[in-house]
């Protein structure tokens, strides 16, 4: 069984992550790990604290010379930003005063956070309500990469749209809709879009919402190539892959709609302009000649891309802060509280979603091929 825990605050010392499952003899490098973790900090219109942070991970467990044992894998992530809150963030008492976030801040887990903990400082929900810890999701999901890649398959995300500015047209999902040079153009880009303009257009639109003090959201799609037929199964509710990576997709804070292949749109249409043809090739192997579901049939693979477009909220702190209350004295107030924070994040949360992706087919994978090293998993792969 795969399977990982993640801890750390967002401005205590460093993030920690525990992941159990992987095979033995898995070749894994820092250096994959680190890009993607560097690839989250980024995309246009991110805040003050990502210039702080430099994210790398430190193996603390379970690899040696460069390949896994089979034993739990400790990585950890420095933050840099600690040393400007070793003591309002110390776990010993400290003497001096340290003054209590009590603005609620509308859309993020200040108020039902302080309410469910009974905290009387928000400050003591922000910690671990932060998307910080997807920092640790990205070094999980980057480990499963590398794990994937054993078996041929591949993860990308670029993002659709960003509040109304995005692709006009449908989009096709099959293989032929993502050449590489896609992916080229995706990397390049500060809002991992592969359309220049629409990159353009996008930038825009975000610096218009920060000139208001104002904050955006938008669409991002994760595409998996690769994956074999079968992983997956309908026999229960929750072994649909479809329900795992809904789940793992609606696990990324501010995740707020999630849809797998044409999704809403095939509620739009009817069956003969949906469903996805089947065709038998002659060299024994299978296509469809559309993908409108998004390579999932029944909960279980069906060979062709897995494609899941996430819509992300906009971000809650604003410059301009909406009305609240204060959780100290009661009273209603006209701004709520503002502290650095980020305009928009699609691009960053794609990244994120990249690697719930990798996560869920990593578990999914070892659920049906499973082996307790890399050599006993590829023979039953090949079988
Ligand atoms: C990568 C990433 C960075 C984020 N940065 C911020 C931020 O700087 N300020 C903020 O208010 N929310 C930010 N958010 C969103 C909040 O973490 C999120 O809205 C909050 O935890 C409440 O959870 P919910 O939106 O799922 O209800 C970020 C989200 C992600 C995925
Ligand atoms: C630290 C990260 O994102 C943070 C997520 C976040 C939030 O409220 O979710 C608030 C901000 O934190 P801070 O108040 O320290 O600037 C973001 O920078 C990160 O993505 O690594």
């Amino acid at each position: 069984m795969f399977r990982f825990l993640t801890a750390g605050e967002s401005h205590g010392p460093c993030l920690t992550m525990i992941v159990e499952g992987l095979p033995a003899g898995l070749t894994v490098e820092k250096d994959i790990i680190d890009a993607d973790l560097r690839r989250r900090q980024g995309g246009y219109g991110r805040g003050g604290r990502m210039k702080i942070e430099k994210d790398a991970i430190s193996f603390l467990s379970g690899v040696r010379h460069g390949k896994t044992l089979g034993s739990p894998i400790t990585l950890q992530i420095e933050n840099r930003d600690w040393v400007n809150w070793e003591e309002r963030m110390s776990a010993e008492p400290v003497e001096a005063e340290i003054e209590a976030v009590s603005r609620i801040r509308p859309g993020h887990a200040d108020f039902t956070g302080a309410i469910k903990y009974g905290h009387k400082d928000v400050r003591n929900v922000i910690e671990r309500s932060s998307s910080r810890e997807t920092a640790s999701r990205v070094a999980v999901g980057g480990l499963c990469r590398q794990f994937l890649g054993q078996f041929g398959i591949s993860v990308h995300s670029h993002v659709l749209s960003v509040v109304e500015v995005g692709y006009e047209e449908e989009r096709a999902m099959t293989p032929a809709a993502y050449p590489e040079e896609m992916w080229e153009a995706v990397e390049a880009s500060p809002m991992r879009c592969a359309d220049e303009a629409l990159t353009e257009k996008m930038i825009a639109r975000i610096l218009e919402a920060k000139r208001t003090g104002d904050t955006c959201g938008g669409v991002f799609e994760v595409v998996a190539f690769g994956a074999p037929i079968g992983l997956g199964s309908y026999s229960q509710w929750d072994r649909r892959l479809s329900t795992r990576l809904g789940m793992a997709m609606m696990s990324i804070p501010s995740v707020k709609a999630m849809e797998i292949g044409a999704g809403f749109g095939a509620t739009r249409a009817t069956g003969s302009h949906v469903h996805d043809v089947l065709r038998h090739a002659e060299d024994g192997s299978w296509f469809h000649l559309t993908n409108n579901a998004g390579g999932i049939e029944g909960g279980i693979t069906n060979g062709e891309p897995i494609v899941v477009r996430v819509g992300v909220k906009p971000i809650p702190t604003l410059a301009h802060p909406l009305p609240s209350v204060d959780l100290a004295s009661g009273e209603n107030i006209e701004q709520s509280r503002y502290e650095r924070s980020d305009v928009c994040v699609v691009p960053a949360a794609g990244v994120v979603g990249e690697a719930m992706m990798n996560i869920v087919l990593t578990e999914a994978l070892i659920e049906k091929f499973g082996g307790d090293s890399m050599e006993e998993m590829q023979k039953h792969f090949r079988a």
